[in-house]
């Protein structure tokens, strides 16, 4: 049985007349896994209704598009569409599990027997399912959610475009993405891309309409970035420290990660024919929606509504083109030395190889290699990824979907708490010292007011096919089973799964200072989350009592 803090349960009673405040979303981005090249063109023709109070202002209208993007499609659906109607048609995917999966089916790991037995004693109840909801702004969880939508002004002012107007119906479906990003003033930042070579990705608003999609993704891209044209990895590289200092951090399938002076650079290939890691590269429409997520879950930042700061900061992205810089291949060797690299070697970059560069604050390690001192310290690791998933729900219906424990970046400071608003209630959250930013938003699922973006993860069988017992691989066939495999839809169980995941973690992968009586409770309160339906309801739990006050 839940117990539940008084606190909370006002904040629940103070909401709900708000509802009719907020926009419906207008458009669903089904981002899809890079996967087969032989992907047919998706061709959908749905409509979409009028957003009140969004910037997408037009009446009931419908229209088609066909995409060539491969592995992506866009959809723009009327709010109230049965979001069954995304699921697409299952095809074998030639993709290889990503680098983090396959870590785990490393042989030279522990095997798993324990945790098998574990998990067959602690996973013996049910998990709930949920109804796929309908509509985009309101969760299938007994009591009506209000989704509060972020505000894209911010965001845009932030990159310094201007007014957005009316998106015409007729426009292909990538173009969508301009309402966000369209009528803004090209900015050439001061001394950069100059005597770059910019063909074939001209930046001129005229050339827009004769562009093939790709180099139009691409155009939108830079623009977004205020550059007219790429600049070099090592300029970027430059403009944050000196190159030579560069350290590599970490990597993933996309992306390699490297601190640069205080900030970590995570650089990306975009939109290039070779494969990279086994992986089709990235293309410039999949990293604008990227580019549009973060920056979205960069805005709650902001003391608004509903805010927090365990997000990593996005401090830029910056589009690059050339080889790989000396100092990056050399930063790159030394980390192969030490950890073994999974990638490949970057020397396969040639000088026509383009990339995005994500300029991230620096989270500190990932809790798979960080050493938790405490009990303490566990807990509000858990109370810190919980408010800031129950902030983005709120916010923004925001479901992470991967929140594995490379995900979780961990440092520690001098604070004592953080603050966090949710539902306009400033609550205080104790950090013991203890700093936690989540990272990798690929297979989130964002609500950003006029656009629901996500992965169609129905594309990609493979990624529920993981060992048996190992639980991140549960934990995505658990979220197949509460999203019924449509995954446009507002699941904020998945946030609750990828919780319980954590608490796992924490009682088996992680050694920390702890009794039985600390096991006992954060077992407990893993059973109790198993009948929570949002982050939000894990936050009303009494196993946070004490951890969080009002601010
Ligand atoms: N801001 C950051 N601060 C410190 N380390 C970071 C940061 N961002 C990424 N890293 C490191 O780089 C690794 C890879 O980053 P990330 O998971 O974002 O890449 P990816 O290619 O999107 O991964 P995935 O394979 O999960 O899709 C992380 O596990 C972490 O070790």
């Amino acid at each position: 049985m839940a117990s539940r803090q008084d606190p909370w349960m006002d904040m629940i009673s103070e909401e709900g007349d708000d509802n009719a405040a907020y926009p419906q979303a207008g458009a669903v981005y089904g981002r899809r896994r890079t996967q087969a090249k032989k992907q047919s063109d998706s061709q959908i023709s749905l409509s979409r209704r009028q957003n009140k109070g969004s910037f997408v202002t037009s009446s009931t209208s419908s229209w088609s598009h066909s995409l060539s993007i491969r592995g992506r499609e866009s959809i723009v659906i009327e709010s109230g569409v049965n979001l069954q109607l995304l699921r697409k048609p299952k095809g074998p995917s030639k993709r290889p599990p990503k680098p983090t999966l396959k870590k785990k089916q490393d042989p030279s790991l522990p095997d798993l027997t324990k945790e098998k037995e574990y998990f067959k004693e602690v996973d013996a109840f049910e998990l709930l399912e949920e109804t796929p909801s309908p509509l985009c702004t309101t969760w299938a969880m007994g009591v009506k959610q209000q989704t509060a939508i972020c505000n894209l002004s911010p965001i845009l002012s932030r990159w310094g475009l201007s007014t957005i107007t009316e998106t015409p119906l007729d426009e292909p479906a990538e173009k969508f993405l301009l309402p966000i990003f369209d009528k803004l003033a090209i900015e050439e930042r001061e001394g950069e891309g100059a005597g770059t070579e910019t063909e074939p990705h001209l930046v001129q608003q005229g050339l827009l309409d004769g562009e093939d999609e790709c180099a139009s993704a691409f155009t939108q891209l830079l623009m977004v970035c205020k550059q007219t044209a790429p600049v070099s990895l090592r300029e970027v590289l430059s403009s944050y420290s000196d190159p030579c200092s560069t350290k590599k951090l970490g990597e993933g399938t996309y992306g390699e990660a490297y601190r640069v002076g205080s900030t970590v650079c995570k650089i990306v290939p975009i939109d290039g024919d070779i494969l990279i890691n086994n992986e089709v590269q990235k293309k410039s429409k999949e990293v604008l929606e990227e580019a549009l997520l973060t920056s979205s879950l960069n805005n709650l930042r902001k003391e608004g509504e509903n805010s927090c700061t365990g997000f990593i900061d996005t401090i830029d992205f910056r589009v690059c083109k050339g080889a790989y810089d000396a100092e990056l291949i050399r930063a790159w060797e030394d980390w192969d030395a030490e950890n073994g690299s999974e990638n490949d070697h970057p020397k396969i970059f040639s000088d026509e190889q383009c990339y995005i560069v994500f300029v991230l604050a620096d989270g500190g390690r990932d809790l798979e290699s960080f050493i938790l001192l405490d009990y303490k310290e566990a807990q509000s690791l858990l109370l810190q990824v919980t408010s800031s998933l129950a902030v983005a729900e709120a916010a923004c219906e925001f479901e992470h979907r991967d929140l594995h424990w490379g995900n979780i970046l961990l440092s520690r400071d001098n604070t004592e708490d953080i603050t966090f608003i949710l539902g306009r209630k400033k609550m205080k959250a104790t950090t013991f010292g203890l700093r936690v930013s989540i990272i990798d938003f690929t297979l989130s699922r964002i609500n950003t007011g006029d656009a629901i973006l996500f992965l169609d993860l129905s594309a990609d069988p493979e990624l529920f096919m993981g060992e048996k017992g190992n639980k991140q691989f549960e934990t995505y066939r658990a979220m197949k089973k509460v999203t019924k495999d449509c995954w446009g839809g507002s699941f904020p169980k998945t946030n609750v799964l990828w919780l319980i995941y954590l608490v796992d973690i924490l009682l088996l992968k992680k050694t920390f200072k702890r009794t039985t009586k600390d096991e006992r409770d954060l077992r407990s309160f893993k059973k109790r989350m198993s009948s929570y339906q949002s982050a939000r309801d894990c936050l009303m739990d009494s196993f946070f009592t004490g951890l969080l006050v009002s601010a």
